[in-house]
């Protein structure tokens, strides 16, 4: 299997701080991956590190099977839009393009053409001057052009209104038929990336807390409602994800490659916010006095 992306006990640290703490993904070809975690738990630092930004501390990573950056080559199969989607404030939306061209071997400037056209852009305008949203889709745009085979998007639609960012995520879905690529975008809103992603990666405090894909995931997880103080039963390999109690009610995610009679299913929402909670919660996990596992 061809992975986009495949990390081994990969760090990185910046002076003191330890960004990124030991991690270990191995995410297939031709996902939409989303990279969840709380503000600086690393997501800029891995996307920074798959595109070659910046290197790593210590552990390994691959994108596409090489190390990032290591050619002229490599870097044209990968496509990046930081953060804040940086283009040059004095170039035209055309210079961009033109640059683009001369920069990709692989460049579609019909595609680059026709997006900039359905987007509204104007092509004589200075990028400087665009609009937060719009330098995200012209930044987008000139990451896609490229033509590469993997499309790294560091919170790509935090600047676009509610409709553009749906409007964004139908696009994304196109795209990644249209261009074959694959794509993995970091985002804080969960809504949007159940939409599209069909992998996730949880980060936390710089460390992996889930990853792998969507339906597998949600395969193994089940949330378990009852009323408080009631016992309910566990299967031996089942791990309590997270609990919730309210003062008549408790309930708790479990993650467990056995059924659970009687349990219902989670959503990618549900099931992300539960480790999320998990990992940013001090203190010991486990089931409190209102509900308890005790015949477990
Ligand atoms: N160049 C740097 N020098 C020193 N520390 C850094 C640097 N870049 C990031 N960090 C620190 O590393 C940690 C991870 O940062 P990172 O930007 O990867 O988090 P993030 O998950 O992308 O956050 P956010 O959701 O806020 O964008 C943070 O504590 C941040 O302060």
């Amino acid at each position: 299997m061809t992975l986009a992306i495949h990390t081994e006990s990969l760090s990185k640290r910046y002076r003191r701080h330890l960004a990124l703490d030991d991690c270990t993904l191995a995410i297939p070809d031709g996902r939409i991956v989303g990279l969840v975690g709380p503000n600086g738990s690393g997501k800029s630092t891995l996307l920074g590190l798959a595109s070659g930004m910046i290197a790593p501390t210590s552990g390994s990573i691959e994108v596409l099977g090489q190390r990032p950056a290591v050619s002229a080559d490599q870097l044209a199969r990968v496509g990046f839009v930081a953060q804040d989607a940086p283009v040059y404030s004095r170039l035209t939306v055309t210079d961009h393009l033109e640059l683009g061209a001369r920069l990709n071997p692989k460049w579609d400037q019909a595609f680059a053409e026709r997006r900039i056209r359905e987007r509204g852009l104007d092509l004589k305008q200075k990028a400087g001057s665009l609009s937060g949203g719009q330098r995200a889709q012209l930044a987008l745009t000139v990451a896609a052009a490229k033509r590469g085979e993997l499309l790294v998007l560091d919170e790509p639609v935090a600047a676009l209104d509610p409709l553009a960012r749906r409007g964004f995520m139908r696009d994304l879905l196109d795209f990644v038929d249209e261009l074959e690529v694959s794509v993995i975008l970091s985002s804080h809103l969960l809504g949007d990336l159940a939409q599209v992603c069909d992998h996730l990666i949880v980060l936390a405090n710089g460390r992996v807390h889930v990853s792998g894909d969507v339906s597998d995931l949600l395969a193994v997880h089940y949330r378990i409602t009852g009323r408080a103080g009631d016992p309910y039963r566990l299967p031996a390999d089942a791990e309590l994800i997270h609990t919730e109690n309210s003062r008549d009610e408790s309930s708790v995610i479990v993650r467990s490659t056995s059924p659970i009679p009687g349990a219902e299913a989670v959503d990618l929402e549900d099931m992300t916010l539960a480790y999320l909670t998990r990992a940013t919660t001090t203190g010991p996990v486990g089931p409190t006095a209102a509900m308890t596992g005790a015949d477990r």
